[in-house]
């Protein structure tokens, strides 16, 4: 308190008015600056951080310093984290991204809240069926279009101007605000993990809480989430012929190895989702009735969420178990086939090596390492039987853990509150099928409280064609943001 009245007093006499705390002026503050908030956007979805994609690392690269020249520009105390690098398939090392990682007060008598976020992107082409350019901030019917726009650029300028906010009214603010702001994201967040741990004891030893805003809500109203599944990514290769071949000269006297990858993909799910590799679903934690109840009273309109997505018919008929299989139980995807001809046209080649990539999110209690096992020995049991001639190779890429918090506690209650004040409604509790690969790990390494304050929509489209944020969701998430920190600031101490 008495470094609080001290700096008050050197305002004053440097002429300085510190304003009072005013919630109205913040958000009065936040209309007037719609303009300029949707022009910063644009700019950073201009730039194609698209962290899978290792020509576009320079790009990524910029992208971090524009984050760095964002936080410099607001008087933060601001570093360029090197986290080293990483060895491509092809054996390249290159240099993983910078984090950057900003500090904005350092009063001990307040709370200290860390917010993370990510500027990488996931990739995005016009031909990909686009309707604007991904790269170019589209405005219509009061949606903002983008690569990035809601996953997780906007939630990030979010943040930032709701801090910038409070200091533009020389209003003090309420909490110590760190960032660590990553570009890695979207891969796995490769090299993050190794710097929370290095940095345990010097830029997380004051950090009372973590908050994370990259995930959305499940319907239009505004939610706090508590769990996140991980994900195990796979690489499975078959590889034969020393080249491509024609399969009018050649076919019949091969073993195709698209042949071979797509019999052993198909006996890793069956047609209605059942997971069909042993032991995978042995470690799920059971789904009890409590849990059961929790879904039933989700605000979540299957019907709304279908049409929103386009299909004719979901996977379960009811909600309590089309959440259950978003959320809480683990799923396989096939995400593409490297290597396979995949172009416009009749091109009748055999493709000598081709890659499959698919993943498995994964759900309390399931472990990374073990799902590693039981796949690679499922595939090549499954490889065996069809007694092929060609060489099959099975690698996890990605191996992340899922997160899963208590709401009962402080945090929790202060995000209701926040939300209530910006929302006028009660926060929904929910669970997000995605992963956010750093959570376990700040959960782990740091054991700090952590939170998870969406602004997004349920129908941004992330990693999708179309990505968008609403500029509504925008707007009223930084002042979410901002009265969050202010609730935060209420939190009595243990
Ligand atoms: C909705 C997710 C938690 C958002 C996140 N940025 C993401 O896309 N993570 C990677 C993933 O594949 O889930």
């Amino acid at each position: 308190m008495k470094c609080v009245f001290v700096c008050v007093v050197v305002l004053a006499m440097l002429g300085v008015r510190v304003q009072a705390f005013s919630f109205n002026d913040l958000t009065d503050y936040v209309d007037k600056h719609q303009e300029e908030y949707v022009e910063a956007l644009r700019d950073w979805v201009s730039i194609e951080s698209d962290s899978s994609d290792i020509t576009k690392r320079a790009e990524l690269q910029r992208m971090m310093g524009v984050v760095e020249e964002k936080l410099r520009g607001m008087k933060g105390n601001v570093s360029m984290m090197d986290i080293g690098t990483e060895t491509l398939e092809d054996g390249r090392v290159v240099a993983l991204p910078s984090v950057v990682t900003a500090v904005f007060g350092d009063d001990e008598n307040k709370h200290t809240v860390c917010v993370y976020g990510h500027v990488d992107v996931q990739p995005a082409r016009r031909e990909d069926g686009w309707t604007t350019d991904p790269y170019n901030l589209t405005e219509i019917n009061g949606n903002l279009y983008g690569r990035g726009a809601s996953d997780n650029k906007a939630p990030v300028l979010a943040w930032i101007h709701a801090v910038e906010a409070y200091t533009a009214l020389n209003m003090e603010l309420p909490v110590n605000v760190k960032f660590l702001i990553e570009g890695m994201e979207e891969t796995g967040s490769n090299g993050l993990d190794v710097l929370v741990e290095s940095q345990r004891d010097a830029f997380f030893f004051d950090v009372d809480y973590i908050v994370i805003s990259d995930c959305g809500w499940q319907s239009t109203r505004p939610a706090l989430t508590y769990g996140t599944r991980g994900n195990c990514y796979f690489y499975a290769q078959v590889e034969g012929p020393k080249q491509d071949l024609h399969s009018g000269v050649d076919g019949g006297a091969v073993i195709e190895p698209m042949s071979d990858l797509i019999g052993i993909l198909n006996s890793l799910i069956s047609a209605s989702g059942q997971i069909l590799i042993p032991g995978v679903a042995d470690a799920v934690a059971d789904f009890t009735e409590e849990e059961k109840k929790i879904y039933e009273k989700v605000d979540f309109d299957m019907e709304t969420y279908r049409s929103s997505i386009g299909v004719e018919r979901l996977m379960y008929d009811n909600k309590v178990d089309l959440l259950a299989h978003m959320w809480r139980f683990p799923t396989i995807s096939i995400h593409g086939i490297e290597g396979a001809f995949c172009g416009f046209g009749t091109k009748t080649v055999i493709p000598a090596k081709v890659t499959a990539k698919f993943s498995i999110r994964q759900v309390p209690n399931m472990n990374p390492a073990v799902v590693e096992k039981q796949v690679t020995d499922h595939l090549h049991g499954v490889f065996q039987q069809r007694k092929s001639p060609n060489k099959l190779k099975v690698k996890m890429i990605i191996g992340v853990k899922p997160w899963l918090t208590d709401t009962k506690n402080a945090l929790y209650e202060a995000g209701k509150r926040a939300v209530k004040k910006v929302f006028s409604v009660e926060p929904e509790l929910i669970r997000e099928g995605g992963t956010i690969p750093i959570a376990r790990t700040f959960q782990d390494m740091t054991g700090k409280d952590i939170i998870m304050l969406p602004i997004g929509g349920f129908d941004d489209g992330l990693h999708s064609q179309n990505e968008k944020i609403s500029r509504y969701n925008y707007m009223e998430g930084t002042k979410l943001f901002i009265s969050f920190l202010h609730e935060v600031s209420h939190i009595k101490n243990n």
